[in-house]
């Protein structure tokens, strides 16, 4: 069994995998790391290996306590990848972009893929059918666009997600949800578009926090997964030992 983690931005996200198959998820903040770690081992004492990607600000420092449990590796640009990198800037590329990268060239072979994480930021990645990562986009996430448009102005509230009625706000609170809901699915449907221009086939794979809510409202229809980061950590793993 491994037990993968995923360090994002906000939260960490934890899955208990016995081959291609999650038994159990879990969600639980940066200072219960440890705490959630121990408990989840002693539900599954079967965990053999512990396979971290972090973006946030934990360090692999933080995992080194149970090292005398299991084989813990700690993602970083120095392991063995399933694509070929064209980033002008490969040490910069994000680990969960990595990640995410990886599992998509690893579950489907010989094609081109877009993947778009909806988290607290939105990541766009494309992996051509050569396995050639191209690159992508980074911008702002649902939440996060709420929580500027308060935090760098002096009247706007802080709002929680909420679907808008229609396009046009008619009331402060409405004109928000509009900008920020129908902004979010616009730019994701417009980037989808640009793609289809320049590449007439590509699977597109959805996940992160927003991609629920998402799937449904944009006008190109993709299934979403929100756990494809997890399962992608899990696969590169195991990518890494049959390759290292
Ligand atoms: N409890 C929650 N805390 C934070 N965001 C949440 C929560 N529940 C739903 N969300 C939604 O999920 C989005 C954040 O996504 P996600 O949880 O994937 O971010 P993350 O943990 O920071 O990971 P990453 O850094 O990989 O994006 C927010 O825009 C928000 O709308
Ligand atoms: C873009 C984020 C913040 C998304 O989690 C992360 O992938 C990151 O810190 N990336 C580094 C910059 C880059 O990917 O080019
Ligand atoms: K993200």
């Amino acid at each position: 069994m491994i037990l993968t983690v995923d360090v994002g931005n906000t939260r960490i996200k934890a899955s208990v995998f016995e081959g291609n198959t999650s038994l159990e998820n879990f969600v639980f903040e940066k200072n219960e790391l440890e705490k959630k770690i121990e408990n989840i081992l002693e539900k599954y004492p079967n965990c053999s290996d512990l396979a971290v990607a972090s973006v946030g600000s934990i360090e692999k420092q933080s995992f080194l306590t149970f090292e005398n449990r299991l084989k813990v590796h700690f993602f970083s640009h120095e392991d063995v990848f399933p694509f070929h990198n064209k980033y002008a800037t490969p040490k910069t590329l994000g680990i969960d972009r990595m990640i995410l990268s990886a599992g998509a060239t690893l579950q489907f072979p010989k094609q081109n893929r877009l993947v778009i994480d909806a988290g607290t930021c939105i990541t766009y990645d494309f992996i051509d059918e050569n396995d050639n990562y191209l690159g992508g986009a980074i911008s702002p996430g649902l939440r996060l666009r709420y929580e500027s448009l308060h935090n760098f102005t002096a009247r706007l509230p802080l709002l929680t997600l909420e679907t808008p009625d229609t396009y046009i706000g008619n009331s402060t609170a409405q004109a928000i949800h509009s900008g920020v809901v129908n902004g979010f699915v616009y730019e994701i449907d417009g980037f989808i578009d640009e793609y289809r221009k320049e590449f007439s086939n590509f699977i597109i794979i959805l996940t992160g926090g927003d991609a629920d809510f998402l799937a449904k409202r944009l006008k190109n229809t993709i299934f979403a997964n929100s756990n494809f980061l997890l399962e992608s950590l899990n696969q590169t793993y195991q990518y890494k030992i049959d390759n290292d």
